[in-house]
């Protein structure tokens, strides 16, 4: 589309130009020329100048005149023709201080033109001003005269520290000073603006979504501001699970093992894993008070030491979440035989694939076991791959790729429990070489998916190319193309190998992989609920230790008085609130968003009534936190252990 073109004058009018008179505008350069090039208007009456060549340029035009409202643009005076470095400007002008944008500091031109070439070279490496390490103690929390600083609202204290001098304290209690030093937080960077930054809204409880409004007050659960309850069930279960002993269990106690608890689901001894019977115990190590799993092997005579430190260095170098961490073997006669122990990670209330999968179902033996989906079978197949990944990488061999030394834990996680045993035990009957080894490694891979998709255990496995084309009747041809691959021996002079089977299966690999994102992308959405919660349960824990304590450091009464009383008065005020006709009111979201205020210290008042309604206080959460602070550090200077958490 045409641009419609104003006449001259018309053109200044409409930019703000004072009417000019005849004279200066035959030396003023007509904007249509500087504009489109031409002026319709030249012949017609316009009395600008449109000879380029008798004005010099705008910006000597510019300099005959003095700075007015008329003047152009500015443009920065290094980009300028030598001609307007000449521009003369009134004394006043001249003296006026140059232009400093607040908050970006005195420019520098002569440095902004010479630093404007990109030189990573000048790029200053960060260094922390004046965070003193030494004032931090081992707990994470700076402890200042010999006060207690939660680790969690002691974020102000390291801030201070920074080089940015604690302008951005998350908990800090004057949000005004907070707001305006908002200002500051981009420094060195004129081109963010730089007006107030709002403070985060530190005093609501705030997951990563907003609590869901729509819902009527009476809809609305408590677990709605906690993880979902299946999954705090698992954990818990787990942790229970973990923290189980049996008192009577007539099992020694090792050297360095205590608490062992029996994992084994049966009691028949089998030899056909590693040929001699292995049992399984849950045991808490006396050094360092985690649980492990200990496998042990009974009646094994150790013969050459050597098998056990050479096996064990290569194996704790395989760290992969489908193999089951292996620390230590040892031998062992506390269980009145010659026994050797392998010590592993422990996972609470995991299950075998065999146990899982391959027994008949609960209380009836005469019941086959469910057809595995092929979802979870492809599952299983990239989380062995991956566990084989890692192990041929390392010039290693899995050996043991059976349904009952994997196990099985929530969301279809498989580990294999049993690697590093036959190494040892087999240390110097052993004539394979690695390369052979990992070949039967990928066989019995194939062979134990073909058991779990037929639910026939690999012993009844006769027939492997009969049970292969059935497979078709339940799976997909890829699914037996990949089994058959695996099982098959490799073409003459060829050898197969982990990683040509990770190419044959990369859409399933990719698939896994992203079903694994969006599984730690869930629980991170829950984890950070927690973390909340965490906060929390924080403020709650010390205002308990403060109300209701009775005497301290010779007060009598000590938790009734001054703070104190008011810091009571909240507690009735959160926890004890009741409704016009004296009914408890417990809404969860109105005690987490007290403690997030308190936490905050932020300005809204409160009213702080007695029972007896003849006291009443009328504060900030601000002038409450400050005196929870100061009450909770005085308890911390008469406590004989010092601050919660320090001391462990
Ligand atoms: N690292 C581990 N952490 C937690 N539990 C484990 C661990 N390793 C094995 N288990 C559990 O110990 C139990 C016994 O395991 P084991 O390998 O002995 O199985 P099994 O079926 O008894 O085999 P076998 O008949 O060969 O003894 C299983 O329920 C298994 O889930």
């Amino acid at each position: 589309m045409a641009a419609t073109r104003y006449p001259s004058n018309d053109l200044r009018r409409q930019v703000g130009s004072p009417r000019s008179k005849g004279r200066e505008n035959k030396d003023t350069l007509c904007r249509n020329i500087l504009i489109y090039g031409n002026c319709r208007y030249e012949d017609q009456g316009c009395t600008f100048n449109h000879d380029q060549n008798k004005t010099s340029s705008p910006q000597a035009d510019f300099t005959k005149k003095t700075f007015n409202v008329d003047s152009p643009a500015f443009t920065p005076s290094t980009l300028q023709p030598a001609a307007a470095k000449k521009s003369t400007l009134t004394s006043q002008a001249a003296n006026a201080a140059p232009f400093t944008p607040r908050g970006v500091g005195t420019p520098n031109l002569q440095q902004a033109t010479e630093t404007s070439v990109f030189n990573p070279a000048a790029i200053r490496e960060f260094t922390p001003q004046n965070y003193d390490i030494g004032n931090t103690n081992s707990n994470g929390a700076t402890q200042e005269n010999g006060l207690y600083n939660d680790p969690f609202t002691s974020m102000g204290s390291m801030g201070t520290g920074l080089p940015s001098a604690g302008q951005f304290n998350l908990y800090a209690s004057d949000h005004n000073a907070l707001a305006s030093s908002g200002t500051q937080f981009y420094p060195q960077h004129g081109a963010f603006p730089t007006g107030p930054l709002q403070p985060p809204n530190y005093h609501l409880y705030q997951p990563f979504d907003t609590y869901r409004q729509e819902l009527q007050p009476w809809q609305r659960a408590t677990y709605d501001f906690f993880m979902p309850a299946k999954m705090r069930e698992e954990l818990q279960k787990k942790m229970f699970a973990t923290q189980q002993v049996m008192p009577n269990s007539g099992l020694p106690q090792l050297e360095r093992w205590h608490s062992l608890f029996p994992l084994d689901t049966n009691n028949r001894k089998n030899t056909s894993s590693f040929g001699f019977s292995s049992w399984v115990y849950k045991a808490q190590n006396s050094r360092t008070g985690r649980h492990y799993a200990l496998r042990r092997l009974e009646g094994y005579r150790l013969t050459n030491e050597k098998a056990i430190l050479t096996v064990m260095k290569e194996w704790k170098k395989i760290k992969n979440a489908n193999v089951v961490t292996v620390h230590e073997a040892f031998t062992t006669r506390e269980f009145g035989d010659s026994s050797l122990i392998f010590a592993y990670d422990y996972h609470p209330l995991t299950k075998t694939l065999q146990e899982h999968h391959l027994q008949p179902a609960h209380g009836n033996r005469y019941r086959a076991p469910s057809a595995i989906p092929e979802n979870v079978l492809w599952g299983y197949i990239c989380q062995i791959t991956s566990a084989l990944k890692a192990i041929h990488a390392n010039k290693l061999a899995a050996r043991c790729l059976e349904p009952s030394k994997i196990i099985l834990s929530d969301n279809n996680r498989i580990r294999l429990s049993a690697c590093s045993i036959l190494d040892v035990v087999q240390f110097e009957s052993n004539t394979k070489s690695i390369q052979e080894l990992q070949q039967e490694d990928l066989v019995k891979f194939g062979k134990l998916i073909l058991s779990l998709a037929t639910c026939a255990p690999p012993a009844h496995l006769n027939n492997v190319s009969a049970a292969l084309e059935s497979l078709v009747v339940k799976y997909s041809a890829n699914l037996k193309d990949a089994v058959a691959w695996l099982i098959a021996p490799p073409n003459p002079g060829e050898s197969k190998s982990i990683e040509n089977f990770i190419s044959g299966i990369a859409t399933h690999m990719t698939t896994f992989f992203d079903l694994a994102l969006q599984d730690s992308d869930e629980k991170q959405y829950h984890l950070a609920r927690e973390l909340e919660n965490g906060r929390a349960a924080r403020n709650m824990m010390k205002l308990m230790t403060i109300v209701e304590r009775g005497d301290l450091g010779g007060v009598q009464g000590w938790s009734e008085t001054g703070d104190r009383y008011q810091l009571k008065l909240f507690r009735d005020y959160v926890f004890h609130r009741v409704e016009a006709d004296g009914k408890p009111n417990l809404s969860m979201g109105h005690m987490l968003s007290c403690l997030s205020k308190l936490d905050a210290g932020i300005d809204e008042m409160v009213v702080l009534t007695s029972r007896d309604n003849e006291t009443v206080f009328v504060l900030t959460y601000r002038e409450l936190k400050q005196m929870f602070d100061r009450t909770f550090n005085e308890l911390v200077k008469h406590s004989k252990t010092g601050a919660p958490g320090a001391n462990n």
